[in-house]
């Protein structure tokens, strides 16, 4: 007997519990019900209220659909659904009010209009992982207990494109290195796919983090790179897209640069974006060293002042990037100035290195002018850029190189440990898990103004865009003009020796593509700084014309462009 009244008291318990579990998807079911019930009781009690009901029902169909509630219908399509329900379910009511509700048609109707607006319903993404999160953060704390995060609970939750995030508060004395550890439990806990969780810090409260949870991959196809981010090194480059789609920026002005990752995993693809952004900017001279025979770079050679390909070129240009750092260190101090702002007429220089590994094991010697430049070129505006598969010691050299580096971009990594290598000590375990990263050109980004690890995917530069942007901001094409017809002002201009002499000298028998400044540094055995001031002032006398982007030329006398900037 007694077992028999536990039995029939918990089949309601049960139903019960199924209905409230199942409420969402039974909403389109209840709120017929509800509506035929409501229209039964206005009939019996006040069938003349049928024009009120009806005009009400207008109204709130307009005021849904202009968005004015409820408010968190925020798409066009999900108001309209809203509006075009309230507007039918109220012409039914009213008419049966004034009829009856068993009055026919009226119950087929409001069958076929339930089923008629269930369908959008049950159908719809969003309203699906809404319930979905809702019964997950019922489930959590039995989630929390199975996979070691016992007495953790989810706070708030939002459902978004690619799926859901939550905000987790973490019991006393569990951390965050505790959850990030346990992403592969919570990701079987969830019954989600492998991969598809995220957990990131909350930079303001150690006992809480973000719980990303992507139904979908966002970055599973390429993404086309839409141009040029940067006009200037004082803008932040866009590399690529993080998972909400928000753009990846970056500053390069005074930063040295680490892009590491496996073969394959898309350092080349970063490298170009960060090269076809700064070959846009008129206060940029790019060096280029490529010891893999100029393979990855030579594409990039037009945009290039420099481009070394063997240790000897190398460890050459990198000398060379010394002797420029202390040319510009000297006319600092003469300023008395702190740093140098990039401009165009004086540029930063950045000295792109692929595979830096190469460069240790080839050009030894350069190494020592590579750690100057990494210790003391941020000031005078001089950086480094280097891409290497695994930073060690021995890749980088025993200087201090990769410890200079202000940016690191680490793609994927072969073993766990290796994010360590690329991104700095301790970063595996704060949640910065490159080795789990599954295709090429996803990347995290550590940098001062990326801090927490989030997944993003550089944009797709293809062998077309190169093209294109080394043919629109290389240096120019030969032209047609007499190379012997110069300018008398400038040979006027000449003293008998000296550097000056020199200079005018070799921009006198410029070809017509001109000479690079670089080019002129090494004529004159000046620095830049000297070489752009002197260039400066020709040009503004109208004796020296720029030809294209960082060359120069004396200007030809029947230059009429010259003639009238002149
Ligand atoms: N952002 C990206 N989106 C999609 N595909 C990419 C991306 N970056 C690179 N790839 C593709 O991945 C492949 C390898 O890229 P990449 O050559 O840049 O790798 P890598 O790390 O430089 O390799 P290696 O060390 O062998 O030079 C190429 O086929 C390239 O098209």
């Amino acid at each position: 007997m007694l077992v028999v009244n536990d039995q029939t008291s918990g089949i309601p318990e049960a139903v019960g519990r199924w209905l409230f579990r199942y409420r969402s998807e039974l909403a389109p079911v209840t709120a017929g019900v509800g509506t035929a019930a409501t229209g039964a009781m206005l009939h019996a009690n006040r069938p003349g209220l049928w024009w009120a009901i009806a005009l009400a029902s207008v109204a709130a169909s307009v005021a849904v659909l202009r968005g004015w509630f409820p408010h968190r219908l925020d798409r066009p399509e999900e108001r309209l659904y809203a509006a075009v329900t309230v507007w039918v379910v109220g012409s039914w009511l009213a008419a049966a009010t004034a009829l009856g509700v068993g009055r026919f048609p009226l119950p087929w109707l409001l069958v076929v209009g339930t089923l008629a607006a269930g369908v959008p319903w049950w159908a719809h993404r969003r309203r699906r992982a809404r319930v979905t999160v809702d019964r997950t953060i019922q489930a959590w704390p039995d989630v929390a207990e199975s996979i070691g995060l016992v007495g953790s609970r989810i706070v708030s939750a939002v459902v978004d494109v690619w799926g859901w995030r939550a905000r987790v508060s973490l019991r006393r004395g569990q951390t965050v290195a505790d959850a990030i550890n346990r992403v592969p439990a919570i990701e079987s806990g969830l019954s989600a796919r492998p991969g598809a969780v995220r957990v990131t810090p909350d930079a303001s409260r150690a006992d809480r983090f973000t719980l990303r949870v992507l139904t979908r991959d966002p970055h599973t196809n390429p993404i086309r790179w839409r141009g040029p981010s940067a006009t200037s090194i004082h803008q932040p480059i866009e590399l690529g897209l993080y998972e909400d789609a928000a753009s990846v920026r970056v500053s390069f002005l005074r930063r040295h640069a680490l892009v590491g990752g496996i073969a394959g995993s898309g350092k080349s693809g970063v490298l170009n974006v960060i090269l076809a952004n700064l070959a846009a900017c008129p206060d940029v001279v790019l060096w280029g060293i490529d010891l893999k025979g100029g393979m990855e770079l030579r594409p990039w050679a037009a945009c290039l002042d420099r481009l070394a390909t063997s240790p000897k070129e190398a460890t050459a240009l990198l000398r060379d990037g010394v002797r420029e750092l202390d040319g510009r260190a000297g006319e600092l101090s003469r300023r008395g100035s702190r740093l140098w702002e990039p401009s165009e007429t004086a540029p930063a220089l950045v000295i792109v290195v692929d595979e830096y590994a190469e460069l240790a094991e080839e050009a030894g010697e350069a190494l020592g002018y590579a750690d100057s430049i990494a210790r003391r070129g941020r000031a005078v505006a001089e950086t480094l850029l280097a891409a290497t598969q695994r930073p060690t010691q021995r890749a980088m050299g025993r200087k201090a190189v990769r410890s200079q580096m202000d940016i690191r971009v680490c793609l994927r990594v072969r073993e766990r440990r290796d994010v360590d290598l690329v991104l700095g000590q301790g970063m595996l375990a704060a949640g910065w898990a490159a080795h789990a990263l599954d295709a090429p050109g996803k990347f995290l980004l550590s940098a001062p103004e990326a801090d927490v690890p989030q997944r993003a995917r550089a944009y797709h530069v293809t062998d077309a865009d190169v093209r294109a942007s080394v043919g629109r901001h290389g240096s120019a094409q030969p032209c047609e003009e007499d190379a012997d017809v110069i300018n008398a002002e400038i040979v006027e201009a000449a003293p008998e020796d000296g550097p000056e002499a020199v200079l005018i000298e070799a921009l006198r028998a410029a070809p017509p593509p001109g000479l690079s400044a670089t080019e002129l540094m090494r004529r004159t055995g000046m620095g830049r700084t000297w070489v752009y001031g002197r260039l400066q002032e020709h040009a503004a006398a109208g004796r020296v014309v720029q030809v294209s982007r960082g060359r120069w030329r004396a200007r030809p006398v029947d230059d009429p462009m010259a003639a009238m900037a002149a």
